[in-house]
């Protein structure tokens, strides 16, 4: 792993006692916050008394002098009492992400830290994978982290090897890919990705943690994450997604204003297919306050038309606007996709996401990453809902999704290791972002 070269005033960065009393104010509910054990086997533990804090003095070891893969700050270790031993934080868990300084790990990574998405007992340890054009700012990345001083998160490191960005990680979100230029065809883009992703599997297959979930979000991310889950043989296929949660949330919030409620009385939304222009809002299943979204938005030509093609083109919609592709929105949904794995989903709701077509209800061809309805018990793994019904508009649709990722599939057959590609993608294939 490249190491970045820190300035005098980085290796020297301690934690002071005022920063240990911002910890206790953000933390007030915790008296004792004991940080668990990272791996070289040594922790960081500040005792908590009245809103008073006593720090430990810090210890900055020849072991973390010489630690080769810590960022500043945390590479910091302090001495524990034995004493000091708590159970009311949970163990440390490694989170990567590629793009780490792109636009959209630039909102995620500090909600990752800030613990709203894995929870507030829950420490953890960001890998932060770049390239040679992006090592001082991935740098300034770390640099923003050590600023914000947040008590969960223990270790930041920064690399441009996979192999050694993905050692042990539990959680890989694969967000870094080329964005499609001027006169780039997409089967272009589709190999130029497709051998990014190629490449992530096979480090993530040789040193990932052997049930790590992969959330893949760089485009294109449904033929993006089958690739990269070809090349892990052993990582089940199931613990890959696409992201298709952004779509998910922007046809709730679609469906909330016309019908005039607020969205959070939307649910049961599911994005079928593919994420791209083909993607399928199915308004057939989804409900507002319980009822059937025909029962309540009578308007079908509206619901068929107007909703479908809004939601499948609001990525170039808005970057017209904005000059470049939704960020904050999708930092966003990357949570809500996480937290949808790690906390029970509420009775009777699912939530969308691009998973492996493995023995599904629906007759999907199999072998594909297609967006379906999921519930998950919480524990990261989740199960597809049984219950949905489809009418002739809805398999039509679902049909021409399957039948563009089908394409995609033959176009990348030379990275999935089944042979000879053949590119005939259909002409009206599209990211979201390219209408
Ligand atoms: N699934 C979804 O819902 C959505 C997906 N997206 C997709 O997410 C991805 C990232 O978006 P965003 O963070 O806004 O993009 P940025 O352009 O801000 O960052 C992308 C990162 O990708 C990395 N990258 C990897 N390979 C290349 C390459 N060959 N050429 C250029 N850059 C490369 C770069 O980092 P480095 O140099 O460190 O490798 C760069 O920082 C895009 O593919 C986008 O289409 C966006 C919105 C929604
Ligand atoms: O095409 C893009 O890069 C943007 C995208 O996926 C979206 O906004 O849904």
């Amino acid at each position: 792993m490249v190491v970045a070269e820190l300035s005098p005033s980085y290796t020297k960065t301690s934690l002071h006692s005022s920063q240990l009393s911002f910890f206790s104010s953000r933390l007030s509910d915790h008296r004792r916050i004991s940080l668990p054990r990272p791996q070289n086997g040594r922790r960081v533990v500040c005792s908590v008394a009245s809103n008073q804090v006593q720090a430990p003095s810090p210890v900055q070891t020849e072991e973390a002098k010489t630690k080769g893969d810590c960022y500043g700050v945390f590479c910091l270790t302090y001495d524990l009492e034995a004493e000091d031993e708590t159970k009311s934080w949970k163990k440390l868990i490694n989170i990567a992400v590629s793009g780490a300084a792109g636009m959209i790990s630039n909102h995620l990574l500090f909600k990752l830290a800030s613990g709203e998405v894995f929870g507030p007992d829950q420490p953890i340890a960001l890998k932060l994978l770049g390239s040679e054009r992006s090592l001082q700012a991935l740098e300034g990345v770390a640099m923003e982290l050590e600023d914000s001083l947040f008590p969960l998160l223990r270790e930041v490191n920064i690399g441009i090897d996979p192999y050694d960005v993905f050692q042990d990680v539990e959680w890989a979100l694969l967000i870094g890919a080329k964005p499609r230029g001027p006169g780039m065809e997409r089967a272009g883009l589709l190999d130029i990705n497709g051998q990014i992703f190629a490449e992530q599997g096979k480090a993530l297959n040789a040193v990932a943690s052997r049930n790590v979930k992969v959330m893949v979000v760089g485009n294109p991310c449904n033929t993006n994450a089958l690739i990269c889950l070809k090349n892990a043989p052993n990582i089940p296929a199931k613990n890959f997604h696409a992201l298709t949660r952004l779509d998910e949330n922007r046809a709730k919030c679609q469906l909330a204003l016309k019908a005039g409620v607020f969205y959070d009385k939307v649910s049961n939304v599911t994005i079928w297919g593919n994420h791209s222009t083909t993607q399928v809002p199915d308004f057939l299943n989804a409900r507002i306050n319980g009822i059937p979204v025909k029962e309540v938005i009578k308007d079908t030509k509206w619901l068929e038309e107007e909703f479908t093609e809004k939601v499948q083109n609001r990525g170039g919609v808005l970057i017209k606007k904005w000059g470049r592709s939704s960020a904050a929105s999708t930092a966003v949904s990357i949570v809500d996709a996480i937290r949808s794995l790690v906390t029970p989903t509420p009775e009777g709701d699912w939530f969308s996401s691009g998973v492996y077509t493995n023995g599904n209800p629906y007759g999907i061809a199999e072998d594909l990453v297609f967006s379906m309805p999921c519930r998950s018990k919480g524990d990261g793994d989740y199960e597809l809902v049984k219950d949905v019904i489809f009418d002739d508009y809805l398999l039509r649709r679902v049909t021409k999704s399957e039948a563009e990722l089908l394409a995609e599939k033959r176009c990348v057959a030379h990275l999935t290791g089944e042979g000879i590609a053949v590119c005939d993608l259909p002409e009206d294939t599209m990211l979201p972002g390219e209408v």
